[in-house]
C-alpha cells in the first residue's frame, strides 16, 4: 500500500541527505511503527508518504515513494489527500476550521461526500475520541491533548485508506493514548486501513505494531522487522524491553504482561533488597553543590527566594476561570527550591492552566500565587524572567529569531548572561544542531530543546515545563533528567506537567494528580504514581508488589548482589 523505493531526502542547504537508502514497504491493513532518536528524519519519511517532502518542505526527494500506487513526487498532498490522512507533530498549525465540529467535518467536506454521511461519522467521531462535551469549543480555546484528540478525529471520518501519524500520543494521558490506539488497531483489523506511525514512547504502542521500521542513525538505511527482532538490537526501547535485556529474558517481553509472566525469578532475587534511592535533589542544597552550568550565582540569588530558604512558589485557594471552564478551583500548592514536582492528571484536568498561573500568563479570579516573591500576573516580564521560566508545551511559542545562534544570542541578552551560555547548554542537551538552522527547520526535540536552553540561560529559580519530552527519544529524556537533577540539586524548584508516568518516576520527588481543576493527590512519586494503574510506569507494574520504579533502581541493585 506504500512503497519507498531506495529513497533518500537532501533538505536545501544541506551537504548530506537527511535519510537515505529507506527501500520498505507497508502491505495493506498493518501497522508499521517508525522508531529511532530524536532529529534522525523519521518526520521526514513520513512527509514523504503524504507528500509534504519535498512539495511544502523544499529539498531533493531521490527513488520513489507510492501511496495507492500513486508516485508522491507527481502528485501533491491534496491530490492524495482521498487516500492518506496525515496527523502532524503540531495540531494547531494544521488546523483549518475554529471550532472542534468544523474541524471534523471539513477533511469530509472537500471530498464532497454527502451531508447525511458527513453528520453520521461526526457524531461518531466525537464519541468515539470522547469529544462530545466540547463539539462547540473554539480550537483555540483547547487543551494540547483535546486539541490531538481532534486533530486525529478530523483525519479519521473521511476513512481513509493511508493513516500517517506522527506522534499521535505525545499529548495524550496514559488513558486516553490507550483509547486512542485502540480505535486505530480496529480500523487497522476491521477495515484493513493502513498505518504508519512514528512514536517516541515505544512504551505505548509497540505491542499494536505488526512491523517496526527503526532509522537508527542520520543517512543510515532503517532495519526492518517484527517488533521483538528489531527490539533486540534497536539503540531505543521502551523499560519493558530494557529490563527483559537486563534480566537475561529470551524471547524480550514487549509487554507489562509478558514480562510478568516471566518475573517471578526476578522478584526472588530482588526480594528483601534496599530499593536504592534514586539520585533526586536534597531539599537545601549546600552552596558546593553549585557547579557546573550556572557560574554566575544561584538560583535565585538576584531575588533572595532562595537566601530566605523560603517556598519558590505558594498558591493558595487559587481558582482560574477560562472563558466559560471553571479550569481551577481551590488549588493550594507550595514548592520548595530544590524541590521536583510532577503535575498529572487526565488531558484538561488544568494543568498547563497551573503553569501559567505560576508565570502569570492568566490571572487567579480568586486565590492568590506568588513565584520568587513576585506576583507574576503583576510583574514585568523582564523582572520575572530571573524569577520564573517556561518551556511550553508548544516550544515554537518561545522561538522568534531566524537562526538557532540568534536565538541563543537573544537569550542571553534577554538574561543578562554572558554571551554564549544559552549555546552551551544547548550543545550540552543535544549535541549537534546548527547554529546557522532556521528553528522552524528543527525537528521537535531539537526545537523543545532550544526552548529549554532558552529558558534556562536565565536561571530562573523556579522552572516550569510543560510535556518536555514530548518528541524526545530515550537518550535526550535521560540527558533531561541528569541536567534536571542536576538543577534541583542546584536549588532550582522544578514543576512539569507531563503524561510520561516513566519521567515522573524517574524524576520526580512529588507528584501533584489535577482532575477537573482539583488536586486530588498530592504526595510522594513512588505512592501516588503507583496507587493507581494508569500512572503507573512499567517497571512497576512488572515488579509489583514490589515497588520498584525504574530500570536503573533495578539494575543498581542488581549489581550491589553481584559484588557481595
Ligand atoms: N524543512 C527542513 N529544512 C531543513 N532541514 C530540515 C527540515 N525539516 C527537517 N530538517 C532536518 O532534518 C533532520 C530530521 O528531522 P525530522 O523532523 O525528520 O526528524 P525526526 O526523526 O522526526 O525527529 P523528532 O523525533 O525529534 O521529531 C533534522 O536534523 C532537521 O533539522
Ligand atoms: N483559552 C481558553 N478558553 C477556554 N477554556 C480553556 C482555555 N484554555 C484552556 N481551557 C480549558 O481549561 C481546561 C484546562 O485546560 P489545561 O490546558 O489547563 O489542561 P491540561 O491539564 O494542561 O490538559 P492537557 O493534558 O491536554 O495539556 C480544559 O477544559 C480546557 O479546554
Amino acid at each position: 500500500m506504500i512503497r519507498f523505493e531506495n529513497v533518500s531526502v537532501t533538505y536545501d542547504g544541506a551537504d548530506e541527505p537527511t535519510v537515505r537508502g529507506v527501500d520498505f514497504e507497508v502491505p495493506e491493513g498493518e501497522l508499521v511503527l517508525l522508531a529511532g532518536p530524536s532529529g534522525v528524519g523519521k518526520s521526514t519519511v513520513l512527509g514523504a508518504v503524504s507528500g509534504l517532502v519535498p512539495h511544502f518542505t523544499g529539498g531533493t526527494l531521490h527513488g520513489r515513494v507510492t501511496v495507492a500506487g500513486r508516485d508522491t513526487r507527481t502528485h501533491k498532498p491534496r491530490e492524495l489527500a482521498d487516500v492518506v490522512g496525515t496527523v502532524g507533530q503540531d495540531p494547531l498549525s494544521h488546523f483549518v476550521t475554529d471550532t472542534v465540529e468544523d474541524e471534523l467535518a471539513y477533511g469530509m467536506e472537500s471530498l464532497g461526500l454527502p451531508p447525511d454521511v458527513m453528520r453520521r461519522r461526526v457524531e461518531e467521531t466525537l464519541d468515539l475520541l470522547g469529544l462530545a462535551g466540547l463539539r462547540d469549543r473554539p480550537l483555540a480555546t483547547l487543551s494540547g491533548g483535546q486539541q490531538q484528540r481532534v486533530a486525529i478525529g478530523s483525519v479519521l471520518t473521511p476513512h481513509p485508506r493511508v493513516l500517517v501519524l506522527d506522534e499521535p500520543t505525545s499529548a495524550l494521558d496514559p488513558a486516553a493514548a490507550e483509547e486512542v490506539l485502540a480505535v486505530l488497531q480496529r480500523l487497522v483489523h476491521d477495515l484493513g486501513t493502513t498505518v504508519l506511525m512514528a512514536e517516541h514512547r515505544l512504551e505505548r504502542v509497540i505491542q499494536y505494531a505488526d512491523q517496526v521500521v527503526l532509522l537508527p542513525a542520520p543517512g543510515e538505511p532503517p532495519l526492518l522487522g517484527t517488533p521483538q527482532e528489531v527490539m533486540a538490537v534497536s539503540p531505543v526501547c521502551p523499560p519493558v524491553v530494557e529490563l527483559g535485556r537486563l534480566a537475561g529474558w529470551s524471547p524480550l517481553p514487549l509487554t507489562v504482561r509478558d514480562a510478568r509472566r516471566r518475573a517471578a525469578p526476578l522478584r526472588e532475587r530482588l526480594a528483601g533488597r534496599q530499593q536504592p534511592p534514586r539520585e533526586t535533589a536534597p531539599q537545601t542544597p549546600a552552596p558546593s553543590a553549585r557547579r557546573g552550568l550556572f557560574r554566575r550565582g544561584t538560583p535565585g540569588s538576584r531575588t533572595g527566594a532562595r537566601a530566605s530558604g523560603s517556598p519558590v512558589a505558594e498558591v493558595c485557594s487559587l481558582d482560574v476561570r477560562r472563558g466559560r471552564v471553571q479550569a481551577l478551583r481551590h488549588i493550594d500548592l507550595t514548592v520548595a527550591p530544590g524541590e521536583t514536582v510532577a503535575l498529572m492528571g487526565r488531558n484538561g484536568a488544568g494543568k498547563s492552566t497551573l503553569l501559567s498561573a505560576l508565570v502569570g500568563l492568566v490571572a487567579p479570579s480568586a486565590g492568590s500565587v506568588r513565584t520568587a516573591g513576585a506576583v507574576p500576573h503583576q510583574t514585568r516580564p523582564r523582572d520575572l524572567v530571573r524569577r520564573v521560566g517556561l518551556v511550553p508545551q508548544e516550544p515554537r511559542d518561545l522561538l522568534y529569531s531566524d537562526t538557532v545562534a540568534a536565538e541563543c544570542a537573544a537569550a542571553d541578552r534577554d538574561a543578562d548572561a554572558e554571551p554564549g551560555t544559552c549555546r552551551a547548554l544547548l550543545s550540552e542537551l543535544l549535541p549537534g544542531i546548527d547554529d546557522a538552522t532556521h528553528p522552524r527547520d528543527l525537528s521537535e526535540g531539537q526545537r523543545l530543546t532550544l526552548a529549554l536552553a532558552v529558558v534556562l540561560t536565565a536561571r530562573p529559580p523556579l522552572l516550569l515545563l510543560d510535556e518536555p519530552t514530548r518528541g524526545l527519544d530515550y537518550a535526550a529524556k535521560a540527558r533531561l533528567v541528569t541536567l534536571l537533577r542536576g538543577l534541583a540539586t542546584e536549588g532550582h524548584a522544578i514543576v512539569l506537567a507531563t503524561h510520561d508516568v516513566e519521567l515522573a518516576a524517574e524524576l520526580a520527588d512529588r507528584v501533584v494528580l489535577i482532575a477537573e481543576g482539583e488536586v486530588i493527590a498530592d504526595g510522594p512519586a513512588a505512592e501516588v504514581v503507583t496507587a493507581s494503574p494508569s500512572f503507573a510506569p512499567q517497571v512497576a507494574k512488572i515488579l509489583a508488589p514490589q515497588c520498584w520504579l525504574t530500570v536503573g533502581q533495578v539494575r543498581k541493585a542488581l549489581a550491589r548482589e553481584a559484588l557481595r
